[in-house]
């Protein structure tokens, strides 16, 4: 459970930003192609250069080592990295007995997998599959914060409905604030929330 906020976060083609989420808070991010979406997701994430401070609560990132605060606020980027040879291989190591198993083969589930997914070889998996997968790999670290760089961008109806519920649920019980950058239009409307906009190097709010 954390707040967000962005106090004077800026990049290379983006005006400084000051933007807080409560925590539990889901806020929406649009705006045209190459308007600097993604540069801010990893500008938060401590990915890319940038100037200003982010905090989770009363903690700022300047403060904590790079490793801790990307496991604290997990970024979903549009294409996932995998880098082991199965899909099991990219997850904590749990036995079947730990309570946390129930927890990743009920998110497996819930996003439409048997649990044998996890001995797949990733080289199998389709541009959807790694999507989804990849977020069953972040909240499996835990992150008080979210950053959805086009979660659903690649997914038919069916599991963007998934994902949406299982982003849903993850917020609720963890009050994890979640920024989500997002293309669609009837998305936004669908789940609601404050949404803004990038337009020409500045976030505003949506109107
Ligand atoms: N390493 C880099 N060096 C120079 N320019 C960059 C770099 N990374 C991104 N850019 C540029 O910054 C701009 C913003 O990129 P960004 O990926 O944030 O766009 P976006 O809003 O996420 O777009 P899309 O919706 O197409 O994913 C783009 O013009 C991009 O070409």
């Amino acid at each position: 459970m954390a707040s967000l906020r962005l106090d004077g976060l800026s990049h290379r083609t983006l005006a400084p930003v000051d933007l807080a989420l409560a925590a539990g808070e889901r806020v929406f991010v649009s705006g045209p192609s190459g308007s600097g979406k993604s540069l801010l997701l990893r500008a938060i994430a401590d990915l890319d250069p940038h100037q200003g401070e982010v905090w989770l609560d009363n903690e700022p990132r300047s403060r904590m080592a790079p490793p801790v605060w990307r496991r604290r606020v997990g970024l979903l980027p549009a294409e996932s990295f995998w880098w082991a040879e199965t899909v099991g291989a990219h997850l904590p190591a749990i036995q079947a007995s730990d309570p946390d198993f129930e927890r990743l083969s009920g998110r497996l589930a819930g996003l439409g997998f048997e649990p044998d997914v996890l001995d797949w070889s990733v080289t199998r998996l389709s541009t959807g599959e790694r999507q989804r997968l990849a977020l069953v790999r972040l909240l499996a670290q835990g992150p008080a914060a979210l950053l959805l760089d086009e979660a659903t961008a690649n997914l038919d109806p069916a599991n963007r409905d998934r994902v949406e519920t299982l982003v849903e649920t993850y917020r609720g019980e963890q009050k994890a604030s979640v920024l989500w950058v997002s293309h669609d239009p009837e998305q936004r409307a669908r789940l609601g929330g404050r949404a803004f906009v990038i337009r020409d190097g500045r976030l505003e709010p949506e109107t």
